[in-house]
């Protein structure tokens, strides 16, 4: 029996399919190769088209065996979501109808979604739990609540059990060194660091430094992206077991600041950061950290790579490597 991987040569879901391949899963990947990278997948089996093909998706489930589907295909810019909305509800919400409907032709009863803190929105509390208030702030967010909705309601009426997990920074990269974190253009904080320690930017902009917080700026939950594709194989195997539907955080449960980020990569490269100090960004929440103690009790899931020096090293290690990504793929 194979897993189908959607999005599977992206950031998160190249780490996951080298960690299904690991344990020796037989994994089936779409992409549509729009964000993802074809140099990003260590194995597998690849087929290059759109979750709204419901053609290939036919195709896909007809040449395979499948019996479970981590789904990740989405796009996951905040910003652009709230340019052009439109494409959010298509290639998210849509495509992930196209998906649950492919799933339910095929008889697969079995998803593991790629969701996000964003269904938060501005949190009621801190830590944050899965039973918190959902009010999206941006339409990104608001897309991967509906597609939780929807799956919530293709497991009440078709008997489809999913589980939902909510990530909230992501970072780091492969302990091999062959994979890590290329998103075209870049908005994500730790990237942007290390491409300015490397002189590929100028500076790091810091938005907003009068926020709430000890030293005004922003605090975030990084966790590294090997402990989240730990998570999702977990997951796997909590709907294997033939458990309920469910939804979990996945985080450190330890916040950091853009300036302890920014002071703690300029320890790890020895390099000089210039920063340079910005009003603050649209929609930023002063402070995002996770409860994952509903992960950690129910999935038996430790993240292990917690020490944010530890998280950087790896980040750091993998663009001095690749200082243009997967280049051209
Ligand atoms: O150049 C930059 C980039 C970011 N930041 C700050 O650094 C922090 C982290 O920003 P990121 O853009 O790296 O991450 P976000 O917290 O905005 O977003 C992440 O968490 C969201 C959930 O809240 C979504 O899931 C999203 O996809 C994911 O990248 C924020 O306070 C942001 O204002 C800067 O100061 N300068």
């Amino acid at each position: 029996m194979a897993i189908l991987v959607t999005g599977g040569a992206g950031y998160i879901g190249s780490h996951t399919v080298a960690a299904l391949l690991d344990r020796g899963e037989d994994v089936v990947i779409v992409d549509n190769l729009q964000t993802g990278h074809r140099g990003a997948l260590l194995g597998g089996k690849l087929y290059e088209g759109d979750l709204r093909d419901k053609e290939l998706l036919a195709k896909v489930f007809k040449e395979n065996e499948i019996d479970a589907v981590i789904h990740f295909a989405a796009n996951s810019l905040v910003g652009e979501s709230m340019q052009n909305p439109g494409k959010y509800y298509d290639n998210n919400v849509f495509g992930t109808l196209c998906l649950l409907e492919a799933m339910k032709e095929a008889g697969v009863s079995k998803i593991v979604f790629s969701s996000t803190a964003a269904t938060y929105g501005e949190p009621e509390k801190v830590p944050i739990e899965e039973g918190d208030r959902t009010e999206p702030t941006n339409v990104y967010g608001e897309t991967k609540l509906m597609m939780e909705r929807m799956m919530a309601w293709f497991d009440k009426v078709l008997g489809i059990k999913y589980v939902s997990l909510r990530y909230f920074n992501a970072a780091g990269a492969h302990e091999s060194g062959k994979i890590g974190e290329d998103h075209r253009p870049e908005s994500h904080l730790i990237p942007l660091v290390l491409q300015a320690a490397l002189k590929q930017r100028a500076h790091i902009s810091v938005f907003g430094e009068d926020y709430d917080t000890p030293d005004g700026t922003c605090i975030r939950d990084y966790i590294h992206v090997s402990d989240l594709a730990d998570a999702h194989l977990r997951a796997v195997d909590y709907l294997r077991k033939g458990n309920n539907s469910d939804i979990f955080n996945l985080g450190n449960g330890q916040g950091f600041s853009v300036k302890q980020v920014i002071e703690t990569a300029k320890q790890v490269t020895g390099l000089d950061i210039p920063v340079v100090m910005e009003a603050r960004r649209a929609g930023d929440p002063a402070v995002l950290v996770a409860s994952s103690d509903k992960a950690r009790s129910v999935l038996g899931w430790t993240p292990s790579r917690t020490k944010l020096e530890d998280i950087i090293r790896g980040a750091w290690n993998w663009h001095q490597s690749h200082p243009s990504g997967y280049g051209d793929n």
